[in-house]
């Protein structure tokens, strides 16, 4: 494997994962959390990683992200192949083509609102162009909250903070993991508007790893994880047929092979 393998063509998938496998531990800790995954994250889509307890969303989501390294199998990020890259060049890739957004929030305290959505393109040395600032600033509806630090912020003002921070560098794509797992049903519901607002007037790609088929539904397709394989797909979900499709997957899984 080279980073000159043949990259996908423009227009092509966001995000890519070839025969992707993950294995922790070793002996009796030996744990298989992705096996033989394969998967393409339209562009301009927010794609939702839905499964149960320990189905291996979250290590999904870290190997395409490129937070976490593949056992074996590869993950593109546009063209980029982003398995085997160096953790400088990784970094670099983070930085400008990936954005992310955490149940936790991650917001820095001692800065204010509008500090922290600049921090990764200040880190990065790049200026925001005014233009965009201010469409993302409207679209998370945060324009008066921006000399605000977290504290004194709802949850969900903060979460929006963290959107605002993810989609201001347009990033190829933006992982988000349980999004809204510290929000109430209200603004969870909020959040999930706006990210796919941001998919659908920006064209904006969006990964979204849930365990809520409400949330799921927000998006236009959703990929079921079982036992660390995909299983099962979804085009423009419902909560019910996503509710639906989670009670069968016992019976969509394939044999489970040795691990
Ligand atoms: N760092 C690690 N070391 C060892 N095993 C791990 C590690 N991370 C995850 N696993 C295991 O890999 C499997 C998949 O875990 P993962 O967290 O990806 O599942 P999940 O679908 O996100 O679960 P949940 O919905 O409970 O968050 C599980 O069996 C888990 O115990």
């Amino acid at each position: 494997m080279t980073s000159q393998a043949a990259a996908p063509a423009s227009g092509g998938p966001a995000v890519r994962a070839v025969r992707v496998s993950k294995v922790f531990g070793t002996g009796d800790a030996r744990v298989v959390a992705l096996r033989d995954v394969s998967l393409a994250v339209e562009t301009g889509e927010l794609t939702a990683i839905m499964g149960p307890s320990g189905s291996g969303k979250s290590t999904l989501l870290h190997c395409l992200a490129g937070l976490d390294e593949v056992t074996s199998g590869e993950v593109w990020i546009g063209g980029t192949l982003v398995t085997g890259l160096s953790d400088a060049r990784l970094t670099r890739l983070r930085r400008r083509q990936v954005g992310f957004v955490f149940q936790q929030f991650n917001l820095l305290p001692t800065l204010t609102a509008q500090e922290n959505i600049l921090l990764p393109l200040a880190i990065a040395g790049r200026k925001p162009d005014p233009g965009w600032f201010d469409e993302v600033i409207t679209t998370m509806e945060l324009g008066d909250r921006l000399r605000h630090r977290p504290a004194q912020l709802s949850g969900g003002q903060q979460q929006r903070v963290a959107c605002a921070r993810a989609i201001l560098s347009r990033p190829d794509v933006i992982f988000a993991d349980e999004p809204t797992g510290n929000l109430d049903s209200r603004a969870g519901a909020e959040i999930l508007r706006l990210l796919r607002d941001a998919v659908h007037r920006q064209g904006q790609t969006v990964v979204l790893v849930t365990h809520d088929p409400n949330a799921a539904a927000y998006a236009d397709r959703v990929e079921f994880l079982h036992d660390g394989r995909i299983v099962s797909e979804l085009l423009d979900p419902t909560a019910e047929r996503v509710l639906d499709r989670l009670g069968h997957l016992d019976s969509a899984a394939p044999a489970r092979s040795p691990s």
